[in-house]
């Protein structure tokens, strides 16, 4: 996939990068899902009492949540985003299974209090979905701009992580001006993966 990258449009890639997810096996989300939480929690940002922001996996995407179980058991309080119409997002807690419910487009999510879009400042650490990440840390998203909004309002030390399965991490992805990078990548067989000079 790295070699062809910089022919792509992002919209090709989406195409063939959720293609590519569609064939992916149970047995393989369910291995992800746990590589995933494991490298998190090995993070200092994930301590006990720390606020961590992460998506909420559905579908296709590298599963987070055995992640958000773990956080929320060993006592971080866990943000999940709230798509509003616009593209911005808004944050609730995730306090158990009950806290959450199908939402629109596909999606899981909080049921609690909305804290604000300003609230994932407070995260210590920031779990970003992706289609993409590349060796930059540019990711590809599905093309609302959430979290390239996401992003720029969190601090520049702020522990931010793209999550993709291991052959989504690609030399070059295409870049537009409004795009943010992440410092890190998480992938299953890798763990955390910090990006140039990030
Ligand atoms: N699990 C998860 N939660 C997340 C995201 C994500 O990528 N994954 N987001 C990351 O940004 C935000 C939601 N982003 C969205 C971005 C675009 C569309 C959207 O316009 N969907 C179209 C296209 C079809 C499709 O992708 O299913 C639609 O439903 O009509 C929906 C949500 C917040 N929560
Ligand atoms: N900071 C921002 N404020 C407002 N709109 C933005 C911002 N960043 C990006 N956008 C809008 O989002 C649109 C989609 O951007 P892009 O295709 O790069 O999304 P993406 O990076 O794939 O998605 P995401 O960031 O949700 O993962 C852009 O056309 C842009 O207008």
């Amino acid at each position: 996939m790295a070699t062809v990258n910089s022919v792509l449009t992002k919209s090709d890639l989406r195409r063939r990068v959720l293609a590519a997810r569609r064939e992916r096996s149970a047995r393989e989300r369910a291995a992800a899902g746990a590589a995933i939480r494991d490298a998190v929690l090995a993070l200092p940002a994930a301590a006990p009492g720390a606020t961590a922001a992460v998506y909420y996996a559905v579908g296709s995407e590298p599963d987070t949540r055995p992640l958000v179980a773990a956080l929320a058991e060993r006592g971080v309080r866990v943000l999940l985003p709230i798509f509003l119409d616009g593209g911005d997002l808004d944050w609730a807690e995730y306090t158990g299974p009950e806290s959450l419910a199908a939402a629109g487009h596909g999606l899981v999510e909080p049921t609690g209090p909305r804290l604000g879009v300003d609230a994932v400042r407070g995260a210590d650490v920031l779990v970003c979905p992706a289609l993409a990440v590349d060796a930059a840390g540019y990711r590809l998203g599905r093309g609302a701009g959430c979290y390239d909004r996401v992003l720029s309002l969190v601090d520049a030390r702020t522990p931010t992580l793209g999550v993709v399965y291991d052959d989504e991490l690609v030399d070059s992805v295409p870049v537009e001006a409004h795009d943010r990078p992440v410092r890190a990548a998480v992938t299953p067989g890798r763990g955390v993966v910090p990006l140039a000079d990030r």
